[in-house]
């Protein structure tokens, strides 16, 4: 079914998928759990962790700055806080790896605290801007030195005194808002965050949960503000992550369009924030159940039921992007079977994630076969209508996760086997993602 040459791997259509899975603790989520339990006076469990690179790099961060965290069991964990304002300064650079969450959240952490920490990360994540968050990090009293490109490495010196302002908002961005927050627990007063549009709002969540003072306002044309009093006391908790919407999305897109599939993906989150792929598809005519809705642990979770649909081309609202920016890449894979264009604009961030994902999947649809236009700001795709795409071809992850990922499920529906130059990205976020694929193939 698959073929394996050291990190290469070729995907071939192998039949349908079905059967139960679950995927992987959510990414976002699991990030935000261990820095509040970091912050917290005492002990805290976290069961359904994410198993993947881009966690185990926050993870070693904190340990590095005094956090205790030790493994109970294969996805369970405790951490033991050193309370807000009681991080030392690491004795050695913290390695963010790939992941661009590790490096803005920590930022804000460190922002107000009394201590100095450089940041490095791959050659990925050394592109990616950081000055959104150093920027208004300054605001509170932290100094950063980072490349003149505003990239890692850079050095930041916290605040002794962090002072607490209003901080309006110009990107859509979780992780400058939640870098913000972070700051704003060991900052006296009250922090105040104005985002242009809702984002994924799992730390405005999970503060609550650990018992933090935050309030949260709608603001006309979509938009929020948060406010977050600081030098907060937070209480350990035990908390249960919900599976990763982000990781299923993959599952959920090969199920669609491999003829015959049916699945199910138990314990899925599905806060609302984060769903605007799985709204698209079903707007495409995908036929996709949220079975068990229930909340926990403050998040809602479901179980997902997805079978093989006649998907139809849509658009996608620039409102949109926000709920689906790291879906783009499987979208367009979905979009590339369906029936008709679809069309996206509003996408210039996703040139500045862990690749030019405009650019990588403009250049692989092509490769496999897709007919596909490239804009600035999105991609305009004509559909197949269903049939398998050539394929046929070598696909470059550039070091980017959810590139391999998609492909691979591309190849699940091509003519001819697609072969990814490496899979190894793929532990940042998904570390099972091959065997669980063959086993939606077995079962
Ligand atoms: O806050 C988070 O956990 C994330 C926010 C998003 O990034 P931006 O805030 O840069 O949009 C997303 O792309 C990333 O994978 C995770
Ligand atoms: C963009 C992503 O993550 P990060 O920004 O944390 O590297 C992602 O997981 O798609």
């Amino acid at each position: 079914m698959y073929s394996v040459t050291k990190q290469q791997m070729s995907f071939r259509s192998s039949g349908p998928l079905s059967g139960e899975t679950v995927v992987p603790g959510d990414k976002s989520i699991s990030h935000r759990a261990l820095m509040l339990a970091a912050m917290a006076d005492g002990q805290s469990r976290i069961q359904g962790l994410s198993p993947g690179g881009d966690v185990r790099s926050t993870a070693c961060a904190l340990r590095a700055m005094g956090a205790r965290i030790e493994a109970e069991g294969p996805d369970t964990w405790h951490v033991d806080g050193v309370g807000t304002g009681g991080l030392n300064t690491p004795h050695a650079p913290l390695d963010m790896g790939n992941s661009g969450t590790s490096a803005r959240l920590l930022m804000g952490l460190i922002a107000s605290h009394p201590v100095t920490a450089t940041l490095t990360g791959d050659s990925s994540l050394s592109r990616r801007p950081m000055e959104r968050v150093a920027g208004p990090l300054r605001t509170i009293g932290a100094t950063i030195a980072a490349s003149p490109q505003g990239t890692l490495p850079l050095t930041i010196e916290g605040a002794a005194a962090a002072v607490p302002r209003h901080h309006r908002l110009t990107v859509a961005s979780a992780q400058v808002k939640s870098a913000l927050l972070l700051a704003a627990l060991n900052t006296p007063g009250v922090t105040r965050i104005t985002e242009p549009v809702a984002t994924r709002d799992h730390s405005e969540r999970m503060l609550r949960h650990f018992g933090a003072r935050i309030e949260v306002a709608e603001e006309p044309g979509g938009g929020r503000t948060i406010a977050l009093a600081g030098k907060a006391a937070l209480t350990p908790q035990d908390i249960a992550i919900p599976g990763d919407p982000s990781s299923a999305a993959f599952l959920a897109v090969a199920a669609l369009v491999v003829p015959g599939s049916s699945i199910v993906i138990r314990n899925v989150g599905t806060n609302p924030l984060r769903m605007g792929l799985f709204d698209a598809l079903r707007a495409m005519g995908g036929d996709i159940v949220f079975d068990n809705e229930r909340m926990v642990d403050g998040e809602p979770v479901a179980d997902m039921r997805v079978r093989h649909s006649a998907l139809r081309a849509t658009d996608i609202a620039p409102q949109a992007v926000p709920s689906m920016i790291d879906e783009f890449p499987i979208f367009f894979i979905a979009a590339a079977f369906a029936d008709g264009t679809s069309r996206t604009s509003g996408l210039r961030e996703l040139r500045v994630k862990e690749s030019d994902r405009i650019a990588a999947m403009a250049e692989g649809l092509r490769a496999i076969g897709a007919r596909v236009e490239e804009n600035q700001d999105g991609l305009a795709i004509m559909g197949s209508g269903g049939a398998p795409l050539p394929g046929g071809a070598t696909i470059a992850s550039c070091m980017d996760h959810r590139i391999a990922m998609s492909f691979a499920i591309a190849g699940l529906h091509c003519s001819q086997a697609v072969t990814i130059d490496s899979m190894a990205p793929v532990d940042t976020s998904f570390p099972g993602f091959v065997t669980t694929l063959q086993e939606l193939h077995s079962a």
